[in-house]
């Protein structure tokens, strides 16, 4: 039994770590559908496995009219699982959910076939997927990985990446690099990277794109080089840090300045 109400705590907790709107206990256990629908799996869940199959199918039915969140009482759910507004979410039979992962509102984890045995897919620990994606069949969403709002992911996920659009496709880790990177600086040299339109090019901004270009060719020369020394196992000094602006903060390995509001 304290097993049962430790899990139920942790339950109530996780929803304050992932929902700012949250304002205090009492609400979640009152008005958070999504707590309400894993609370109820839990006992549906129960009774599938216990053999009470129309009981478990039954519970999870009037779940879904409460709710408005359908989870097929076979799927399995792991601790800390918060479906933040729920409305539309439905997680079919064969679906495995790891460890503190969250699902908002519409969010879909299907099949592709209509034949029985594994067709749902599995995310593991600490997978996000965003209002009204889709993710179909049998595939594993890799820990930690982000799901963009309504994509369609038919393919596996590696961890910690992030999947947008439709079919999903993975934001390149580089790409998001090198505009944080180009952001950085334009906001330093106080214009808005998004002002200018796309007819009518902005020469500073071209300028400084093609400075860049020419920064990350250099990158990656000495990259190659450093390697090649390492390689043939030649020592050689170790660079000197690169300055960094007071006051700013590091992230991906850039600086960063406040944006403006
Ligand atoms: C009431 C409520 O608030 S309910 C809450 C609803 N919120 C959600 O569902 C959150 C889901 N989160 C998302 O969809 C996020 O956009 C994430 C997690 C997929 C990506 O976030 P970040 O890693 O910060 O990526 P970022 O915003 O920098 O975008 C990277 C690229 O992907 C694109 N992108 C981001 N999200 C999506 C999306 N859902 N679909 C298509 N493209 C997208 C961006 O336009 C950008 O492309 P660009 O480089 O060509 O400009
Ligand atoms: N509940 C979340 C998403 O809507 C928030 O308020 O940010």
């Amino acid at each position: 039994m304290n097993a049962i109400i430790d899990r139920v705590k942790e339950d109530i907790a996780c929803v304050f770590e992932r929902d700012p709107a949250a304002q205090s206990v009492w609400e979640v256990i009152t008005a958070y559908p999504g707590f309400h629908a894993v609370l109820i799996h839990r006992l549906s869940h129960r009774c599938w496995t216990a053999g009470y199959r129309w009981l478990a199918r039954f519970i999870s039915h009037i779940a879904r009219w409460l709710t408005g969140i359908e989870i097929h009482p076979g799927a399995r759910i792991g601790r800390r699982f918060f479906i933040d507004h729920g409305m539309g979410v439905v997680i079919g039979e064969t679906a495995v959910i790891g460890d503190d992962c969250t699902l908002y509102h519409g969010v879909t984890l299907g099949g592709t076939s209509w034949k029985k045995g594994k067709r749902h897919p599995t995310l593991h620990d600490g997978v996000v997927v965003g209002a009204g994606a889709k993710i179909l069949g049998p595939i594993d969403i890799g820990e930690g990985a982000r799901v963009g709002s309504n994509s369609v992911v038919l393919k596996p996920v590696p961890a910690g990446a992030t999947v947008v659009g439709i079919p999903g496709h993975l934001i390149d880790p580089n790409v998001k690099k090198e505009k944080a990177e180009r952001e950085a600086i334009a906001y330093r040299m106080g214009f808005d990277p998004y002002g200018a339109k796309a007819d009518m090019p902005d020469p500073v901004a071209n300028a400084i794109n093609r400075m860049l270009d020419h920064i990350h060719a250099m990158d990656q020369q000495l990259e190659t080089m450093k390697k090649a020394l390492d390689e043939a196992g030649i020592h050689y000094p170790e660079p000197p840090p690169i300055p960094r602006l007071e006051g700013c903060e590091i992230e991906d390995g850039y600086e960063h300045e406040p944006k403006p509001d």
